[in-house]
């Protein structure tokens, strides 16, 4: 794994949250995007070199809303960069570690991604992402 891509907020509100965050890192968000297949609309906030992720469920089965449910508002995932997705789920797979998905999927801000349970990692979802190549983009 490189480094860390982003991390992830839970939240219920995101035009609240954005506010919030805005007031908290002296800057608007970049983007908001909605990844529909993960239940979930987005935005993003660049901080320095770091990415924070914020997420609002759009669907009441959404991984969020469970989430929000269980645990309330707060840190949701850690996403790592990885220059190649395949091979890492392969690595982690090798060694009994379980990926949420077969496949790596489509994610936000041009990523694929997959997740590890978080019951594999002392309780932390953690997110690989690969940013997808211009040529795979289509
Ligand atoms: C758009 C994209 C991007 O960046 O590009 C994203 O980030 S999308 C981000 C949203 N998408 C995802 O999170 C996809 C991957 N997540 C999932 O597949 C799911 O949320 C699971 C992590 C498997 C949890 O599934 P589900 O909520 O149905 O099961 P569950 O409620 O029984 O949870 C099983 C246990 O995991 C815990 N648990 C659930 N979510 C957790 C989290 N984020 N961090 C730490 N623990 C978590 C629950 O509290 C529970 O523990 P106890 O049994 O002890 O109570
Ligand atoms: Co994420």
């Amino acid at each position: 794994m490189d480094k860390i891509e982003h991390i992830g907020i839970a939240v219920r509100d995101l035009a609240a949250s954005n506010k919030l965050f805005e007031k908290i890192f002296g800057m608007p968000h970049y983007k908001i995007e909605e990844v529909a297949s993960e239940g979930v609309r987005t935005s993003f906030f660049e901080v320095g070199p770091n990415k924070i992720e914020l997420l609002e469920a759009t669907k009441d089965d959404s991984p969020i809303a469970k989430f929000i449910e269980k645990k309330g508002e707060g840190i949701h995932h850690i996403a790592f960069a990885v220059t190649d997705i395949r091979k890492e789920m392969d690595r982690l797979r090798a060694q009994g570690f379980r990926i949420l998905n077969e496949e790596p999927k489509k994610g936000a801000d041009n990523k694929w991604v997959a997740f590890l349970h978080p019951k594999d990692g002392n309780g932390v979802l953690i997110e690989l992402c690969q940013e997808i190549p211009v040529r795979e983009n289509t």
